[in-house]
């Protein structure tokens, strides 16, 4: 029997500083997430990075908290349970990193009989740090733990259609009736280290082209796997469909850790100039998140809308990620049932 596995990224058990410390333990030492030799990750994440930022993360987390919960996780069970009454197919939630873990409902779908697992990333771009993490982790479990089951899954969906028409249409309702200078396209970063793994060329992409993206815009077999590429098509599909000019629209990369280069323009520095370059009314919205989460609710809808205020803007529209939205239900089973 055929069954489906949503998967999210995962958010800590609470705001406190242990649990947000533990989950960020497990995030960061994910090998496809700090890409570094173990002892190095090891050094980097346990010595460096795990005695300050839970803390500061802990922080942020309790500004955007729900009574029910996370909001990754909560909104991801509010996908479930619409996505499970419109099909017949036995459906469970995982996530990454925390709980519910991805052997969990793995579990789930085997106690129910299911056999033939559909796996949904939900991510709109593929990353290694995102999609890769999410398939090697699942085969590794399937081989321990479910020897029988068998795998299939929904590659990268950021230039499908229906997507593209859900997540522009979520753009024009959220911007009806408003007054806007130009619609900030903010996708999570990633370092440019990973978009030179993911080139499976191994020389087509050159993450560091912040200004023309030639390779982006060059057909080339990498396509399929590289991050940038697809956070430029996905804007490019939607602009389209708006029919936006090119002064009404742009994109950045959010959320980058210290250190290494990460794909630019930054967000928060375009949120910064902007005002003085006359852009006074802005809408940011997240293509790189299906679920709204800290990097939106926090990042975006309250530090990046003060950065951007303080700096001389005027509005700021931060567009809700799609979420549980019946049309994004509804192509989510489409698909599944395809
Ligand atoms: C598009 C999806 C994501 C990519 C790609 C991604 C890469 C990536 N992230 C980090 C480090 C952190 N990310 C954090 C939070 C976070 N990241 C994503 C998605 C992607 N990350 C989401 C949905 C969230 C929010 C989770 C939630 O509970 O709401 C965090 C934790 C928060 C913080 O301390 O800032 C870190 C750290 C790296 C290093 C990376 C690529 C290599
Ligand atoms: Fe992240
Ligand atoms: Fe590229």
């Amino acid at each position: 029997m055929k069954g489906v596995l949503l998967v999210n990224l995962g958010s800590p058990a609470s705001t406190s500083t242990k649990d947000v410390k533990e989950y960020l333990g497990e995030f960061l030492m994910d090998e496809r997430v700090i890409d570094a030799p173990k002892w190095l990750r090891t050094i980097l994440v346990k010595g460096i990075i795990l005695n300050t930022r839970p803390k500061k993360s802990a922080k942020a987390y309790k500004k955007i908290w729900w009574d029910e919960g996370s909001p990754l996780i909560v909104l991801s069970e509010r996908l479930l349970d619409k996505v499970q009454k419109k099909t017949e197919l036995p459906v469970a939630l995982a996530m990454r990193y925390g709980t519910p873990s991805i052997k969990m409902g793995l579990q789930e779908l085997h106690d129910k009989g299911v056999t033939d697992v559909l796996i949904v990333p939900l991510y709109p771009q593929h990353a290694m740090a995102t999609t890769d993490t999410i398939l090697v982790l699942a085969e590794e479990l399937r081989q321990e733990f479910f020897p029988e089951m068998k795998f299939k899954h929904i590659p990268a969906f950021y230039h499908k259609k229906d997507y593209i028409q859900v997540l522009a249409e979520s753009i024009k309702h959220h911007l009806e009736g408003k007054e806007w200078d130009k619609i900030l396209f903010s996708y999570h970063g990633i370092p440019e280290r990973h978009v030179r793994k993911s080139d499976i060329t191994k020389s087509h992409c050159n993450p560091s082209d912040s200004v023309n993206f030639e390779c982006c815009k060059t057909n080339s077999a990498a396509h399929e796997f590289c991050y940038k590429h697809q956070c430029y098509e996905t804007t490019k599909q939607v602009v389209e469909y708006l029919d936006l000019q090119p002064h009404q629209y742009f994109v950045s990369f959010q959320s980058r850790l210290a250190g290494d280069p990460w794909l630019q323009p930054y967000t928060d520095k375009m949120l910064e100039k902007y005002p003085e370059e006359g852009v006074k009314k802005l809408a940011v919205v997240t293509p790189a998140f299906v679920s709204d989460c800290l990097e939106t609710l926090e990042e975006i809808a309250m530090e990046g809308k003060e950065e951007f205020l303080e700096a001389g803007g005027e509005a700021f529209y931060a567009i809700p990620c799609l979420n549980d939205s019946d049309e994004w239900v509804d192509v989510l089973v489409d698909w599944i049932e395809a």
